[in-house]
């Protein structure tokens, strides 16, 4: 069986394989969706293939739409080449279940793919679409790195400099592509439109605007674009940036998933590693369970996606539901277990969870530390949120989730998952930051992860990171069972703001974190003796 518009026409075939099939016409609706187009999503990869996707494929089946998303890449553009033309958009959706069946699903709701890419035909295509009135939503999952325009000393990076000398002709980040963008249209015709963040960090639309206005002042500054410009994108009822909390785990594609899915007669289905380091395939593996809650902001319409599960609200709640799921209840967990899963060779969260030190240490995280400064969102209950992170979504053993995919850019995220509950506990009067001792252990831990040496002394590759050579020039002085050789070298990283959001130093975590790290460097085997020391568990690995 082929993934292809042709090949899903043997309906009877993908039946008996237990795949459901669109109940649509897939091809009226790419029709549909060219002439009328709603729905552009930057960022082709895996969340978008497996929850966004499957959110308007609800809709389509429901006969509550009639036009599909249009997949936007910006960056890899390996990703349509070899997953989304070969397969003519389609994806497979394999939801993994904790009993160990499948639920397959043939996703066709992605009616058209589009490179960003100023230097290519597509280009004009793309502001063709940008600058159609019936487009209500551009919506992004480009990873939370991509919307910083500076780097750390505070200096535009390369090729923010250059797209801001040359202006909103040929620019090449993403930001100043999205801008360029919506310039187009304001230019057309000032039609509204919603720029929906869907990435996983908090304040993401705010974050959004904030870099495109950069932008847009920069240009302004240099005379290359009307100055009037601001006024429309300032203008909530022209341009919105809603604030969203987005909550599926969407792992890399998986060999194991790849053979069970040729086993039932697919062809096609390898899994590709892109020279950007996007892991793809044209499946997608997945949980069930899913939230996505956004704030009711568009300006130009929307789809009912009400009708799909999910929860439309006001700015208020979705910055409580988000801080609730990203600062405390799921993503700092994840960390947690990114880091020591690792440092401990696990290859699967699911193992992790199986390990009492360690799932003991995200509950100390979670519950003792990070509930206690959660503000109840009323749409969900965090506790509830909670238990089902613990007890049901991170044991699934049937997710192929791994430490590694989630250790990927940790220093993009430190303070978010880490620096907000740290700093909830400075501001409140009836909690003390010094009490914390289950984070900073995390964040030791993290340092003894840059080591790039696993817990018993071997080299281990570390993930992708934008500051990883940084990073690593700050311990590579450092020597396993040296605890001499800290000295103070982990200062420059444990007083960067940039990184945790505050120094952590002057708030008195500083020195807690420098000593726990000598325990965690002490020889090989520290790492579970550490473990095993603070949270008083027994584990046999
Ligand atoms: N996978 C999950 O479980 C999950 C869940 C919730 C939210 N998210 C959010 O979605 C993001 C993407 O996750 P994914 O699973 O699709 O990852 P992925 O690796 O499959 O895809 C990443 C996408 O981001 C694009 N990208 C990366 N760097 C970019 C840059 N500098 N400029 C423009 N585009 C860039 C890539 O080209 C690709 O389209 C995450 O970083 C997170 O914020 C993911
Ligand atoms: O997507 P990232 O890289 O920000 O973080 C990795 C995971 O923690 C994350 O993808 C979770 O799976 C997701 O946030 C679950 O909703």
């Amino acid at each position: 069986m082929l993934l292809t518009r042709e090949g899903i026409k043997d309906i009877d075939r993908w039946r008996h394989a237990g795949i459901k099939l669109p109940n649509y016409d897939v091809e009226k609706i790419a029709e549909k969706t060219k002439q009328n187009p709603t729905w552009l999503h930057f960022g082709a990869g895996n969340i978008f293939r497996g929850f966004i996707a499957l959110l308007q494929q609800d809709l389509l089946h429901k006969g509550l739409t009639e036009t599909g998303i249009i997949a936007v890449e910006s960056y890899d553009y390996e990703i349509i080449e070899k997953v989304y033309i070969p397969y003519d958009n389609l994806s497979l959706l394999v939801i993994m279940h904790a009993d160990g069946t499948l639920e397959t699903e043939v996703i066709s709701s992605i009616s058209d793919k589009i490179l960003a890419d100023p230097w290519s035909q597509d280009w004009t295509k793309l502001k063709n679409i940008f600058t159609n009135p019936s487009l209500q939503i551009a919506s992004f999952t480009i990873t939370e790195k991509a919307y910083n325009l500076k780097d750390f000393s505070g200096e535009y990076i390369k090729e923010v400099k250059e797209d801001i000398q040359k202006g909103p002709e040929k620019p090449r980040n993403i930001i100043s592509k999205i801008t360029s963008l919506v310039y187009e249209r304001y230019l057309k015709g000032k039609y509204p439109i919603a720029l929906v963040s869907l990435d996983n960090f908090s304040g993401n639309g705010e974050r959004l605007f904030g870099s495109v206005k950069t932008i847009t002042e920069e240009w302004i500054k240099k005379g290359m674009i009307e100055e009037k410009f601001l006024d429309y994108l300032t203008n909530p009822s022209k341009v919105s940036f809603p604030l969203t909390m987005i909550d599926k785990i969407v792992p890399r594609p998986s060999e194991e998933v790849k053979k069970k899915l040729e086993g039932l007669g697919l062809e096609k289905m390898d899994i590709i590693k892109t020279s950007k380091n996007t892991v793809i395939a044209p499946f997608v593996n997945a949980e069930k369970i899913h939230y996505l809650v956004i704030e009711d902001k568009f300006p130009n319409g929307r789809p009912p996606l009400e009708e799909a599960g999910v929860i439309f609200t006001d700015k208020e709640t979705v910055e409580k539901v988000e801080r609730m799921k990203v600062t405390t209840c799921l993503n700092p967990l994840h960390t947690t277990l990114a880091i020591f899963g690792c440092l401990l060779n696990y290859s699967t969260i699911a193992e992790e969870m199986e390990d009492p030190c360690l799932k003991k240490l995200v509950e100390k995280i979670g519950y003792d530390e990070g509930l206690p400064v959660v503000v109840h969102p009323g749409v969900l209950d965090p506790k509830e949120f909670l238990r089902e992170v613990i007890e049901i979504r991170f044991p699934n053993p049937y997710m192929p989730d791994t430490p590694q995919r989630i250790a990927t850019d940790t220093s993009q995220k430190m303070a978010i998952r880490f620096g907000e509950t740290i700093k909830s506990y400075e501001q409140r009067e009836d909690l003390n930051v010094t009490d914390l001792k289950y984070i900073p252990l995390v964040i030791a831990g993290w340092c003894r992860y840059l080591m790039g040496v696993d817990d018993e002394g071997r080299p281990m590759t570390l993930s992708p990171d934008p500051l990883l050579e940084d990073l690593k020039s700050h311990v590579s002085n450092i020597k396993l069972g040296d605890i001499e050789s800290v000295k103070d070298n982990l200062r420059p990283v444990l007083s960067n703001k940039h990184i945790f959001g505050l120094n952590l130093y002057e708030v008195g975590l500083g020195e807690k974190i420098e000593n726990y790290f000598k325990e965690l460097i002490a020889g090989p085997g520290a790492v579970r003796k550490t473990l095993r020391k603070y949270l008083e568990c027994e584990a046999d690995k």
